[in-house]
Formats: C-alpha cells, sequence, structure tokens
C-alpha cells in the first residue's frame, strides 16, 4: 500500500502542474497513476454486480404525456429509484450540444489559460480543478471539472432559461406527487442555488483500475445532468449497478440528500458513480440545484405536512452550506452524509 505522505505529496505535485487529470494525458502519465488506483480492499459496493439496461432499465418520462401522468410516473421513479431520465422536456437539442461542445472548448483550451483559473475555492463564482475529492477520499477520480454558480447571482439570467424553467417545473411535479401543493417546493427556495459543474472526463489507459466518478449522493434538492453518447453512468438499485445508458436529447433528474431528508425517506437520494473508459472524452454537465458553500441561512428539515405520530421525523435539521462544508470535506468515500443527520 502507498504511504499516506506519499499520496498527499503526489495530490500536491498534481495540483501544482494545474493541468488537472486531462494534463497526465500526455508522456508523463504513469508518474502519478498510484493515487487514482482503488484503495485495497476495493469497497464491497464496487464488487455488486453490473447489469445492463436490457435486464433492469432508468424509468424513461415522456414530458408529452398528460400532466397527471407525469407525476404518478416521477412518484413511482423518485420513489423507487431516485433518478429517472425525461424526454421531450422543450430544451431544444441544438442547445443541448452546444452546451457540450462549450464544456469541451473550455478543457481542451491551452492549459496557461485554465490555469488562470485553477482553485479549490468552492466560495468561487467560476473554478476549474481536478475532482474536488482528490484529497478527501481515498482514492483520486478520473475527471477534470470546472464549476460557476449560476444562481443567486447568475452571470447572466437569459442564458439559463432552459435550467429554470424545467427545474421549477420538475418541483411543483414532486410537489404535487408528495400530495403538496404544487408550488411548496419552491417556495422553499429549492431553487434559489444552481451550481454548474461541467465534467471532461479524458481517456483513461487503465478503466479498471481506477473510477471517472466514484460511488456519492449529490448535496441537492435534485440534480439535472446532460451526458454525451459514451455512457459510464450507473447508479445502484436493488444491489445492482444498473447502466443509465444515453439517450440523445434526455436529461437524466436525480433526487439528492436534501429531498431524502426532508421528504423523510420518501423518495430516495440515488447512489451513482461514472465508470472510467478508454474511450474519451466523455462529458457531461451537472446542474445542482443548491446554494452549496454560499452563506444561505434557511433552515430545512423533515417537512411538517409528511409527517405524523406513525412517521416521526428521522433526520435532524441542516443549513444547506453547513450539510455542504461536511460533504465536501469528507469527499467521495462511498458513505453517505445524509447518516450523520439521523436522529
Ligand atoms: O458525469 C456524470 O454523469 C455524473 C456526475 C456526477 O455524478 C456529479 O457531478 O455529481
Ligand atoms: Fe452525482
Amino acid at each position: 500500500m502507498v504511504a499516506k505522505n506519499s499520496i498527499e505529496f503526489e495530490c500536491k505535485s498534481l495540483d501544482e502542474t494545474k493541468a488537472a487529470v486531462h494534463g497526465l494525458v500526455e508522456p508523463q502519465i504513469t508518474e502519478f497513476l498510484s493515487i487514482f488506483g482503488l484503495p485495497p480492499p476495493v469497497a464491497s459496493d464496487d464488487k455488486k454486480p453490473s447489469v445492463s439496461a436490457s435486464d433492469l432499465t432508468v424509468p424513461i418520462i415522456d414530458f408529452a404525456m398528460p400532466r397527471e401522468v407525469i407525476v404518478e410516473k416521477i412518484k413511482e421513479a423518485a420513489e423507487k429509484w431516485g433518478i429517472f431520465q425525461v424526454i421531450n422536456h422543450g430544451v431544444p437539442l441544438s442547445v443541448l450540444e452546444e452546451i457540450k461542445d462549450g464544456v469541451v472548448r473550455f478543457h481542451e483550451e491551452d492549459p496557461e489559460v485554465k490555469k488562470s483559473y485553477f482553485s479549490r475555492d468552492f466560495a468561487k463564482t467560476f473554478i476549474y480543478h481536478n475532482n474536488f475529492e482528490l484529497y478527501s477520499s481515498s482514492s483520486g477520480n478520473w475527471r477534470d471539472s470546472f464549476g460557476c454558480y449560476m444562481a443567486p447571482n447568475p452571470p447572466n439570467p437569459e442564458e439559463i432559461p432552459h435550467v429554470m424553467s424545467l427545474g421549477g417545473l420538475i418541483f411543483e411535479i414532486l410537489s404535487e406527487a408528495l400530495v403538496l401543493r404544487s408550488e411548496k417546493l419552491k417556495s422553499m427556495d429549492c431553487m434559489k442555488g444552481l451550481l454548474m459543474l461541467c465534467h471532461y472526463y479524458p481517456p483513461c489507459p487503465q478503466p479498471d483500475l481506477t473510477f471517472g466518478t466514484s460511488k456519492h449522493s449529490d448535496n441537492t434538492f435534485i440534480t439535472m445532468l446532460l451526458q454525451d453518447q459514451i455512457g459510464g453512468l450507473q447508479v445502484l438499485h436493488q444491489d445492482c449497478w444498473v447502466d443509465v445508458s444515453p439517450i440523445s436529447g434526455a436529461l437524466v433528474i436525480n433526487i439528492g440528500d436534501f429531498l431524502q431528508l426532508m421528504t423523510n425517506d420518501k423518495l430516495k437520494s440515488a447512489e451513482h458513480r461514472v465508470l472510467a473508459n478508454k474511450v474519451g472524452p466523455r462529458i457531461s454537465v451537472a446542474c445542482f440545484f443548491s446554494s452549496s458553500v454560499i452563506p444561505n441561512a434557511t433552515v430545512y428539515g423533515p417537512i411538517k405536512e409528511l409527517l405524523s405520530e406513525e412517521n416521526p421525523p428521522k433526520y435532524r435539521e441542516f443549513t444547506v452550506p453547513e450539510y455542504s462544508k461536511g460533504y465536501i470535506e469528507k469527499g467521495l468515500d462511498g458513505t453517505s452524509h445524509l447518516l450523520n443527520y439521523k436522529i
């Protein structure tokens, strides 16, 4: 096993290059590989069987269906899977393609330009780095990301109408699925913060030794994800890793930790991961409905209307910055931060 000091040294050396994982797909690659290696013993969840989409399929929800059918299908998906794909959602395909092209353009920009944005300070409105979990997790992930806060102070509100309007619709539908008034989740400021993380997974020479993103659930109310056609995203369902197969034009929606806590476990925060791949780059864009570490004093807890004598609160209250700080410090170590909030 590699000593902790030596791993920390390698993490720092990688950070000092400011070239992130993409910079490793160059001649000096073997110098850094040990920090990406899976820690022995490999986490037991990693050994669970992977099943392909032909056996078990992540629910696909067609937004062209009548509203009451959509509500019923999303209710079932959010309770059983915590993840679903939406089609016919109204965001034009050309917009989705342009977003992915923009992400490739940034990550394939001159390294000297990218270096000026390199940072691990999550309070900045725009940062670029290799994965945030590099220091806190037991192994690094084969991924670079840049992130920007699009709300509460969006760079230009007209540029994100699609995410906000589709997000608003999904929060309304989730409220209805919980038999709450349509505006309930929106009125609780679930859409107050939006952090967009744009991932770039370079081709990986040894994909079975590492992950693109290791197992985690998201510290969000919901996450809306755009992925390209390469694949690799999987969700843990009934003790199996199930592929979230790419569908052209679809968006992946997953329930995050905040909503699982607020619904007292009625909705499920999906545990998911991304496999590394010899083929790449893989591009994905995750829009997190969360203000993350930005100061926000709102206190959340299990929603009163959903509680009863038979269903008492299972979790204590939280604020988004406090939860996010603990989540980031813990890193993607395969355990759920939600457990720390159980009563
Ligand atoms: O790249 C993906 O498909 C998923 C990324 C992800 O899980 C995340 O950013 O939280
Ligand atoms: Fe995630």
